[in-house]
């Protein structure tokens, strides 16, 4: 069937988008209908289901740059539905395979039925009559069957231990493998069998204790959700916008793309989060026999579980806590969306088992996204300080997810190419966790009087250079191999004497493909605004009196139109007078903010210049690396990109190093710095004291004290500091674990009180893995 494969091969596209990139192109919701007609499909056609159908598996291709581990238990998905009723049918399976009373039934019934076929040839009288027994028999049992379901429905299908339920976070499933209390692996999900080893970026989590508090087992493996709350993922899509870097579509997205980072340093910048929901490989000294006690006994060890988990008698109980949740979990910091309910006894779990990809003890509720449908009435191009033109759907205002909107972001030529929008269309849009509205498909495109697709500007709208394209790199690397191939092939082929063969051309690029379009000069007057007031903000020159107001003074006073005109400010002391709400005082305060701007350094300007995909983190190691503007101009693309620091990757990638090259070597690019330089700036960056690396004990606070038998104290905080961690003197609420030598003293008291953890030298040593 056609169908089926092109199915797969679609989900199997959104499947590596969501899990490897991070970065979905359609809604959860779409997706979910996508892979339900693929299962549909396939029940109808069970020959043609394959064990590696994206019905069968769960997860994502393990990711690059990480090892992959085997599951010491297999970490399966959860069947979901959108569907109330669904939930009380899945209880009611449950209870159909769990209830003692309707197995009893169900064995008779079935013994019944083997009677019947075994008399069923027989054409004696006594048979006859024996048959006719056994059918009243069967109907007074099928009665009686009916009235314990109709009863148990009534009381909403009780279990022993019952059920729980818990909200269902919306992060990226985690496990954490704890031996004797200690931290010893953090995986991935993966494709469920195995999992991705980021052990290094779970560690930075403070919410994942590296040590387990009082009596740990052997072997805990707990299973959990890592997620990002509201606000952290909020202040990082801000800083990726002022660095003009692609945002995350939601916090789930970002957590994602937060645990592929390779440098843990990035990791423990974003204040992810760990709430515990399951369990894998627990030794035999593990006595714990539901899931309710499963979190009491979490919770004992200092592993964080979710405040609103709650066990039920019934399902009835259950849906009153979705319908009731339904609000209330938008009051939450972090993103919520569902439910998930849990047959609470391990031994009741065992005996329903397994599908091939979910367990049938389990079930998620999800609530839905809320959509709205709306006209599309324009498209336009906003300008950022990049230069870069963003395509943003103008449509008639709407009422969606609380709140009246009316223009949607369309990210870039290829989502606006891909989606195929028009003016005139009615859109369907979404408000997905809090973020910004997106236009999620055309509602008609088989429509016939529809306009012809969207015009795309060529030069810039407002200096009419001609505008630069970008094309997605993966489409990129995939063509630049494929010609590698077949340059190997030719090679190969000749060697061997016979003719190459051929191999399929990837399609070569197109709008689809198209990343952004930027106005490569950096002195247009319509990115002018813009880059001001990164140039003098926070992370940047930080210029104190240089806000947005005074910016758009100055530009409408004619006075400023490079970013060297504001050093040369000082020599316009009685223009700036004569501008509105501007006083002596204010004045001074200006021109000195930004005298003092003239000192900042190297990373800052980088950051300042808002030079494409060259952000705040790229611009401090490029910075350390370099030291000198002069350094930097005089690398090639491939010095930038290749560089190591003490033999690990620097983290510039090749879009990074192409942009700044360029911008480095570009007529505009170079008149700003030399205009800078000339002004004073300091284009330098002195050399920094050893930045804190990697390491076990990364982002980790420890106070040492009392007397260690095999380390002296200062050799106590070197293994510390190498293993990226902070010693401290002072115990504080901040610390993280307090190592304890012999004649310890008050600092255990104090550690006491404040909750933070006590651990021996054996401990200690553990920790630092050695
Ligand atoms: N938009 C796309 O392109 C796209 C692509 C692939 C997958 N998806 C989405 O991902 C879903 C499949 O992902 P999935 O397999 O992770 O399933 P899921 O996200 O629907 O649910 C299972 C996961 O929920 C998490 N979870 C959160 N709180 C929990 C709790 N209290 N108890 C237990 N588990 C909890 C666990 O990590 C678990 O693995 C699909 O339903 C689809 O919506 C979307
Ligand atoms: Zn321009």
């Amino acid at each position: 069937m056609e169908e089926i494969q092109r199915l797969r091969q679609i989900i199997r596209e959104h499947d590596r988008r969501y899990y490897v990139e991070a970065a979905p192109s359609i809604s959860d919701r779409e997706y979910d209908a996508l892979l339900e007609r693929l299962r549909a499909l396939e029940a109808e056609h069970p020959e043609l289901l394959t064990a590696d159908s994206p019905t069968q598996r769960v997860g994502g291709d393990p990711i690059a740059g990480f090892k992959t581990v085997a599951h010491a238990r297999r970490m399966y998905s959860i069947d979901n539905s959108y569907d109330e009723e669904e939930l009380t049918r899945w209880a009611q399976r449950c209870f159909e395979a769990l209830d003692p009373e309707l197995q009893q039934i169900n064995e008779r019934l079935k013994e019944l039925d083997e009677r019947d076929a075994d008399l069923k040839g027989k054409r004696d009288a006594e048979s006859k009559q024996s048959r006719e027994a056994l059918a009243s028999d069967r109907t007074a049992l099928q009665q009686q069957r009916a009235d314990r379901l109709a009863a148990a429905a009534a009381e909403g299908y009780p279990l022993p231990g019952g059920y729980v339920a818990e909200p269902k976070v919306d992060g990226v499933a985690a496990s954490l493998r704890y031996e004797r209390g200690v931290l010893v692996q953090g995986l991935t999900r993966g494709d469920g069998y195995r999992g991705d080893d980021i052990t290094h970026n779970l560690r930075t989590l403070r919410s994942v204790p590296l040590v387990l508090e009082g009596d740990a087992p052997e072997v805990l493996e707990v299973r959990g959700e890592v997620y990002m709350p509201r606000e952290e993922f909020d202040r990082i899509n801000r800083e990726l916008a002022a660095e003009d870097k692609e945002l995350f579509v939601n916090p789930r997205n970002a957590t994602a793309g937060t645990l592929k980072q390779l440098d843990p340093k990035n990791v423990e910048r974003r204040g992810l989060r760990f709430v515990l929901h399951g369990y894998g490989e627990l030794s035999e000294d593990v006595n714990i026999a539901s899931h309710v006690e499963l979190v009491a006994a979490a919770q004992k060890l200092g592993l964080i579980t979710s405040p609103l988990s709650k066990q039920f008698g019934t399902i009835k109980e259950v849906v009153g806590y979705v319908d009731w949740f339904e609000k209330e979990k938008d009051l939450l910091p972090y993103n919520v969306d569902g439910v998930v309910v849990t047959v609470n006894q391990f031994a009741l779990q065992e005996r329903l088992g397994y599908t091939s990809k979910f367990p049938r003890w389990r079930l998620a509720y999800k609530y839905a996204t809320e959509q709205a449908a709306t006209e599309l009435l324009e498209i336009e191009w906003q300008m950022g300080k990049t230069g870069k033109l963003t395509p943003r759907a103008k449509m008639t205002p709407v009422f969606v997810a609380g709140t009246t909107v009316q223009h949607a972001t369309l990210h870039n030529v290829g989502e606006l190419r891909r989606k195929d929008v028009r003016i005139g269309d009615t859109v369907i849009i979404e408000k997905a966790g809090e973020i910004i509205p997106q236009v999620v498909r055309v509602l008609d495109p088989e429509r016939a009087d529809r306009n012809e697709p969207v015009e795309l500007p060529t030069s810039c709208p407002i200096c009419g250079h001609t505008l630069e394209m970008e094309y997605d790199q993966r489409r990129q690397n995939d063509i630049a191999q494929w010609a590698k191939r077949v340059e190997r092939e030719k090679q190969l082929a000749a060697k061997e004497d016979r003719e190459p063969e051929t191999i399929a051309e990837p399609p070569p690029l197109s709008e689809l493909d198209e990343s952004g379009r930027y106005c490569p000069n950096a002195e247009c007057p319509g990115q002018l605004k813009e880059r001001l007031i990164h140039f003098a903000g926070r992370g940047q020159m930080d210029i104190e009196g240089l806000g947005e107001k005074v910016v758009e003074q100055l530009l409408d006073a004619g006075l400023v139109h490079t970013y060297g005109d504001l050093f040369r400010l000082h020599t316009k002391r009685d223009e700036l007078l004569a501008l509105e709400r501007m006083g002596a005082k204010k004045v001074d305060n200006l021109l000195a903010g930004i005298e003092a701007a003239k000192d900042r350094g190297l990373t800052r300007v980088l950051a300042a210049l808002a030079i494409r995909h060259v952000g705040s983190s790229g611009s401090r190691i490029l910075a350390e690396y370099y030291g000198s503007i002069d350094a930097l101009t005089a690398a090639s693309v491939a010095e930038i990109e290749n560089f190591k620091i003490n033999g690990a990757e620097s983290g510039i990638g090749p879009e990074i190093a192409k942009s700044l090259h360029d911008y480095l070597h570009s007529e505009s690019g170079q008149a700003i710095i030399e205009d800078l330089r000339n002004e004073g700036v300091k284009l330098s960056e002195d050399a920094k004291p050893q930045a804190a690396g990697s390491g076990p004990l990364l982002g980790k606070t420890l106070v040492v004290t009392g007397t260690l038998q095999r380390h002296s104290r200062n050799e106590a905080h070197d293994l510390i500091a190498k293993a990226g961690g902070k010693a401290a003197s002072s115990i504080s609420g901040s610390t993280d674990y307090l190592v304890a030598g012999e004649k310890a003293g008050s600092k255990l008291d104090k550690a006491a009180k404040l909750g933070v953890k006590v651990v021996t030298e054996e401990e200690f040593e553990q920790l630092l893995g050695l």
